[in-house]
């Protein structure tokens, strides 16, 4: 393979490319850090757009009109290209109304059932957009990731195919990049019979990690709105530190137990390769940011860590016999089957109980297979707190009038389920 020297990656996610104002200063930014070159530059959907593509789908594949959301999709792309003078349309292939004809077509042309692999067939279309117009606004190449990074059919969550995919980008990318930067699609895959897949949501930094893996980049730098990567959402939790430098192993665990800053796949690639990673700030780019490295450091702050949506689904068997091996054998496979990934578990005697995220879908699926071997009861609207390297006062801080329904704690890590609600103790 032929590897990029000093190849750097610049990821931006959503936000900071919400609109035209925002894609002036990730110009800015390319232009000021992103040289010398090679530069490789990797952009999500615009702002909310990807959310708003899955309600478009969701109102297409039942049938519901879907005219009037597609209208404000198409006038918003079409304005932000205007605003910044980039809809010379002869410039650049495919040109951005091919794209959203293209969209639309799909949306015209679904077929009942296959929900998850024609999803992927229609909210791919935020990354081409956004990169389309960002690709015109840095007067870069475009390149379309889907036919390099190659997964299998996997829908919703392609799994990348590594030797493929890492011979597919270096046959094309480096001679791509010896002619100037290049600007591609996160969240984006596709099968080895040409179809679109996605990563996972929220999948686009882990896109940046596949190519510089791949290309052996230099490093990698994700843009985000917030100074780095902190001991905790600034949007839920008051008075956050952030980490000046942190290891591969803190961050994997603290994206793994739901930091949404960062995708929790992205860490492993770069960590194999020792590639740093760097979190910075587009709102004050100058500022350090966080570095995250082989590193050693002491014990750190408690870093607190909330995901939303939970449901937490007890098993219990039927007939008052021990939960065995062979029941939680029967248990996971169901699990694996309706893709329900497990974030917390505990097992009494005669009853077993998983936290995951709610999905009605998938819950209903669970039901199906299990409902017969098992009673199941189950809660929803839950929320699973971390304490990263926690101590007293920050269980304290956390627990003080909630009643958990669930605990449990090792020697770095304390986790509860609880009831949703207002928070309080946060700010
Ligand atoms: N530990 C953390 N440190 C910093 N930001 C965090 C942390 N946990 C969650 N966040 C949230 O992550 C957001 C940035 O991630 P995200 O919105 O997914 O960015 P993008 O869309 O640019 O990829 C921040 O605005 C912040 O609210
Ligand atoms: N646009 C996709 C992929 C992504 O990673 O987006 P962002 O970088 O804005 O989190 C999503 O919203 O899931």
């Amino acid at each position: 393979m032929q590897e990029t020297q000093q190849l750097r990656i610049f990821k931006f996610g959503g936000a900071s490319v919400k609109d035209a104002a925002a894609i002036r200063n990730l110009r800015q930014i390319a232009q000021t850090y992103g040289q010398p070159g090679p530069l490789l530059v990797v952009v999500s959907a615009m702002g909310k757009t990807t959310n708003a593509l899955e309600e478009l789908f969701q109102l297409a594949h039942s049938g519901q009109d879907y005219g009037p959301q597609l209208a404000v999709l198409r006038d918003f792309h079409l304005q932000v290209a205007t605003e910044l003078g980039v809809t010379d349309e002869a410039a650049g292939t495919p040109a951005l109304t091919e794209l959203l004809e293209q969209l639309q077509d799909r949306l015209a042309t679904l077929q009942p059932g296959d929900f998850d692999k024609q999803y992927d067939q229609v909210v791919s279309y935020g990354e081409l957009l956004a990169t389309r117009i960002v690709a015109r606004a840095l007067q870069a190449q475009w390149l379309d990731c889907r036919p390099l990074i190659r997964t299998d059919h996997t829908w919703r969550e392609g799994r990348v195919a590594w030797p493929a995919t890492e011979r597919l980008l270096g046959a094309v990318v480096p001679a791509q990049l010896a002619h100037g930067p290049v600007v591609t699609q996160g969240f984006l895959g596709g099968t080895s019979s040409g179809q679109t897949t996605t990563l996972g949501r929220e999948g686009s930094d882990y896109t940046a990690a596949i190519l510089a893996y791949c290309l052996g980049a230099e490093s990698v730098t994700i843009w985000k709105d917030v100074a780095g990567l902190l001991n905790a959402d600034p949007k839920i939790f008051a008075d956050t530190v952030r980490f000046p430098e942190i290891s591969y192993q803190e961050t994997i665990e603290m994206a793994y137990y739901g930091a949404s800053v960062i995708h929790p796949k992205t860490i492993k690639p770069l960590a194999v390769k020792h590639i740093p990673l760097r979190v910075k700030s587009f709102v004050d780019p100058a500022a350090e940011g966080t570095l995250i490295h082989d590193c050693r450091h002491g014990l750190l702050v408690p870093a607190f860590i909330r995901k939303t949506g939970q449901c937490l689904v007890s098993f219990e068997s039927k007939d008052l016999t021990f939960i065995s091996e062979e029941n939680l054998e029967v248990i996971f496979g169901a699990l694996a089957q309706a893709r329900l990934k497990i974030h917390l578990m505990q097992n009494s005697a005669i009853s077993f109980s998983v936290c995951t995220d709610f999905s009605a879908f998938r819950l209903d699926k669970l039901l199906a297979l299990l409902r017969d071997q098992f009673t199941i009861h189950y809660n929803t609207g839950l929320e699973l707190y971390t304490i990263k390297n926690y101590d007293a006062a920050s269980i304290r801080r956390l627990t003080e009038g909630r009643e958990l329904l669930l605990e449990q704690r090792t020697r770095q890590t304390f986790q509860f389920v609880c009831r949703g609600g207002p928070n309080e103790f946060v700010k």
